[in-house]
């Protein structure tokens, strides 16, 4: 495939735990979590052109162009560096909107990787993730590629392996908003510290549930349906929850004995972030 046709991966995480362990000054919540990437994802094609023009090629409902992550990323690149040129951006967009498993922070994060080397600019891995996180505290793990343990506000990462399990994903039908789960009253912003062994020993909470489920009745009702399979579990700020399962034949049990009242994906665990098989294969 040529160069300027080659569809890049921008794939969606999952929070496998999350707690909130303190507050910093300017507002921003001190996690600890653990990333996993999984094969479902919005894919995107990046024209380089000579004008100094970054364009949408079909910008997506509700988001105004320059709002976009995918245009946001190309800009702060573009600035950063002085590059001449532009690129028109077109996104095959499957992940679902606000629906905690990263589709935005994962398009900026496809765009800075990809941009980087259609662009020829030669920044390395650890630039852009620190450009990334100034588009969003999601964005560094995109970057980074690989599961990890991640703490700060969410851009400390220490690379881990984990069970590339099967995963049903379940997206219950609304959006919530990060900075309204993050602004209530209710949430704990106090636990305590954990090590990567209390995770792999089954510490699975996530810190957010409680507030989320309150505000978001649909996201209880979906947590009570999967909870009937195997353990569910909120990824970040959800929407969306999630059950692993150790084959795809309970998964696909499992997928094909939901209800059907909300989209429900049927996708498997990657330590690896496809990105980088693209970006090898360039
Ligand atoms: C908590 C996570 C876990 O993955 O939730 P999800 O968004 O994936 O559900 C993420 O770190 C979210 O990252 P991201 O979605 O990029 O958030 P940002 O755009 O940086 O922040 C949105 C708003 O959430 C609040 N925020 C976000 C991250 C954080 N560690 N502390 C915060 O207090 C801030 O008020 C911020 O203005
Ligand atoms: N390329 C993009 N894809 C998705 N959302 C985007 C994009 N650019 C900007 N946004 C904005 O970011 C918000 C959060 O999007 P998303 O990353 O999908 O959710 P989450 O952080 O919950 O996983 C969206 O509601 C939208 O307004």
């Amino acid at each position: 495939m040529s160069e300027v046709n080659k569809r890049w991966p921008a794939p969606a995480k999952l929070n496998l735990m999350l707690r909130i362990v303190g507050q910093r000054e300017d507002g921003y919540h001190l996690l600890q979590t653990v990333f996993q990437f999984i094969d479902l994802c919005d894919w995107l094609v990046f024209r380089p052109i000579s004008d100094s023009v970054i364009s949408l090629r079909n910008p997506l409902p509700g988001v105004p162009e320059d709002q976009d992550l995918t245009y946001r990323a190309a800009r702060l690149l573009k600035d950063e560096t002085g590059y001449k040129g532009g690129v028109v951006i077109e996104i095959e967009k499957h992940l679902p909107m606000g629906g905690g498993l990263g589709g935005g922070s994962s398009d900026a994060a496809t765009t800075l990787v990809a941009l980087n080397d259609l662009w020829r600019l030669r920044l390395s891995r650890e630039r852009l993730m620190q450009l990334g996180l100034r588009l969003g505290a999601d964005v560094p793990i995109f970057v980074f590629g690989h599961s990890a343990w991640a703490e700060g506000v969410g851009e400390v990462l220490q690379e881990i392996e984990v069970p590339e399990k099967w995963v049903v994903v379940l997206k219950p039908d609304c959006h919530v908003d990060t900075k309204e789960i993050f602004s209530s009253k209710d949430l704990t912003r106090d636990s305590k510290s954990i090590k990567i062994a209390d995770f792999i020993a089954g510490q699975h909470q996530n810190d957010c549930l409680d507030v989320v489920r309150k505000f978001y009745p649909s996201v209880d009702g979906a947590l009570r349906e999967l909870s009937d399979f195997s353990e569910a579990r909120l990824t970040g700020t959800g929407a969306c929850v999630f059950a692993q399962f150790d084959t795809e034949l309970a998964a696909k049990k499992a997928y094909l004995s939901l209800s059907r009242k909300w989209q429900s994906y049927l996708c498997k665990g990657m330590n690896r972030s496809p990105l980088y098989s693209s970006l090898n294969d360039a």
